[in-house]
């Protein structure tokens, strides 16, 4: 489903980052472990395309993001791939309704109001449907991203800290649902994080140093 060859990455000015070859096969749930600074976000945003590969190869169910141009690869990533990001974007004034209205709209997906319902009910955050952004948690605004990456049913979900910022109860609860969401859909998962704690939820695992 995802793999990558000799990728490496290099900052202007900085070092260059290598990252160990991935071979992930679809339905996989996969964790890359890694200390603050080892270049888990840099990975991620690679595996997305947010970051356009330099060195090295990245291929998604046969595809080569280094062959796509720049408006294929977001058509690419807007109908296969969830990102959830470790600072996650949000517009303050919208509701959490209409930021999972907005991601169905960009997708070019119709907008189904029962589905985000769905979506929302087990990450707890129903009774938060229509609050503005500004008016959550850290730990509530963690949940809608994570509500936003899977609204438009990805085969591949990418994960960049998703449970950091979360107590042991909440993480565990985002990790099912993570996890939970992926089984059903057939889902390739992904997450990059620091966090231990998932390590053990997680028997496929990649530490990078
Ligand atoms: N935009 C940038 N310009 C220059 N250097 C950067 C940039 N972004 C990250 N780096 C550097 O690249 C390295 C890897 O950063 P990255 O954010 O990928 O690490 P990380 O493992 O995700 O860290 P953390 O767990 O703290 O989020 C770090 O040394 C960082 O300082």
């Amino acid at each position: 489903m995802l793999t990558t060859h000799q990728l490496s990455y290099q900052y202007t000015k900085g070092n260059t980052i290598a990252f160990p070859d991935l071979s992930i096969v679809e339905g996989e749930h996969f964790l890359i472990l890694g200390q603050s600074g080892c270049g888990k976000t840099t990975l991620l945003h690679l595996l997305s395309g947010l970051l356009r590969t330099q060195k090295g190869a990245i291929t998604i169910d046969g595809t080569n993001l280094s062959e796509l141009s720049s408006k294929s690869l977001d058509t690419f990533r807007g109908q296969y791939i969830g990102v959830i990001f470790q600072k996650p974007h949000f517009v303050k004034s919208l509701s959490v309704e209409e930021h999972l209205l907005t991601a169905q709209y960009l997708a070019q997906k119709p907008q189904d109001r029962q589905k985000i319902k769905s979506l929302l009910a087990p990450l707890n955050l129903l009774s938060k449907k229509d609050k503005k952004i500004s008016q959550l948690s850290e730990g509530e605004k963690q949940r809608v991203s994570v509500a936003m990456a899977l609204v438009n049913e990805p085969k591949l979900i990418l994960a960049d800290e998703p449970t950091a910022s979360l107590d042991d109860y909440h993480a565990q609860e985002v990790a099912d649902m993570l996890e939970e969401y992926a089984s059903k859909a057939n889902a390739t998962l992904i997450i990059v994080t620091h966090d231990q704690r998932l390590k053990k939820q997680f028997p496929k695992y990649l530490e990078l140093s």
